[in-house]
């Protein structure tokens, strides 16, 4: 193998970066040349492709965003246009490829292989909805980012004895939701995968005020309700001064925390090895604390497996 293709794809997320920055680096050190494939798929396609050095990853492992730039091409779904891609990577001599993306971005790395350019996914989304690994990068970035805006929306609701219901994003997987909820302090937190009761969430933000709070905050997971409709339905029961938030795309930025750098170039590092061993169709995970693969096929059958306990200790608490 001389040469690796890297593409990041789908929504961005923190560490994405220092993810390319690892694989760069560690494929340089084992004399292998770097191409880094802008715009995802769609830049796969038009052959969109950009030497790294290690100049070029420097003073990257800090920076949210990805300096490749990210794009969903749904096209890519096409035989005849992952075939056009494949042809490009050969034409360039590139024989492998690392995709960073989410869930649809493993079958775009799946069809490559199947098509002769061994591939490796790393897990890059917020959302944490990937099977088989614990963290995915910029999940707890985006924790971190929805709990420092959160403690900063409790400033202001303590000082008006408001409510305030804060839209966090997930479309279908509550992780984001109950990782931010637990560490912000929620009075209540929904997630999409469990059921809840509005009507015993009002309970709860009623109980407070009468024991003394002067705040009430409800974490919910853009895939249970937008935050404002989440805000009516709450008002049948209860009387409360309430304000909706959405944080939305800021979820998405900053720069990464110590655990998505680390947790990005473990895994860079490790995806660069298992191609030298000319391994492929795989995807890298962090299983209890330790790198690991499998097989992207079985990704596809398996379901990411969220922490529930956040939740019911949450709800022990505040119930
Ligand atoms: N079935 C598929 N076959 C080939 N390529 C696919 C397929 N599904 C998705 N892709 C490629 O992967 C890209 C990203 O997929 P998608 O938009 O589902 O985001 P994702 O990788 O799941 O990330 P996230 O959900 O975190 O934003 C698509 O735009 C497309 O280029
Ligand atoms: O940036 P877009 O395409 O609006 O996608 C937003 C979605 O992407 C995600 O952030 C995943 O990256 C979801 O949580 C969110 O619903
Ligand atoms: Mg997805």
């Amino acid at each position: 193998m001389k040469r690796i293709g890297i593409l990041t794809s789908g929504g961005d997320a923190p560490g994405m970066n220092a993810a390319i920055r690892a694989v760069t680096k560690t494929a340089i050190h084992h004399g292998i040349e770097v191409f880094g494939i802008r715009y995802g798929f769609a830049g796969l396609v038009a052959g969109d492709f950009v030497p790294l050095t290690e100049a070029d990853v420097d003073h990257t492992i800090n920076h949210g965003g990805t300096f490749l730039y990210s794009a969903r091409f749904p096209e890519f779904e096409q035989k005849e246009v992952q075939e056009k891609g494949a042809a490009q990577l050969r034409k360039h001599g590139i024989e492998t490829v690392i995709v960073i993306g989410g869930d649809g971005s493993y079958h775009g790395a799946l069809a490559l292989t199947r098509l002769g350019i061994n591939s490796v996914g790393l897990p890059g989304t917020i959302d944490n909805d990937i099977p088989y690994t614990d963290y995915t990068i910029g999940y707890d970035s985006a924790c971190r980012t929805g709990m420092d805006a959160i403690d900063k929306i409790r400033d202001t609701a303590s000082s008006h004895h408001r409510v305030f219901i804060v839209n966090v994003m997930g479309r279908e997987c509550g992780d984001i939701a109950m990782r931010v909820g637990l560490a912000s302090g929620a009075d209540a937190i929904a997630i999409p995968e469990r059921p809840y009761n509005i009507k015993e969430i009002a309970e709860t933000l009623k109980r407070g005020f009468a024991n003394g709070k002067d705040n009430g905050i409800v974490v919910v997971a853009e895939g249970v309700m937008n935050a404002n409709d989440f805000k009516n339905e709450l008002l049948k029961y209860g009387d409360f001064d309430a304000r909706a938030n959405i944080l939305g795309h800021m979820q998405r930025g900053g720069a990464p925390t110590v655990v998505d750098r680390v947790n990005a170039t473990k895994m860079g590092n490790y995806a660069v090895k298992l191609l030298l061993n000319g391994k492929g169709g795989l995807a890298v995970g962090i299983e209890n604390g330790k790198l690991s693969t499998h097989d992207i096929l079985d990704l596809f059958d398996g379901k990411h497996q969220s922490d529930y306990a956040l939740l019911n200790i949450n709800d022990e608490m505040t119930k």
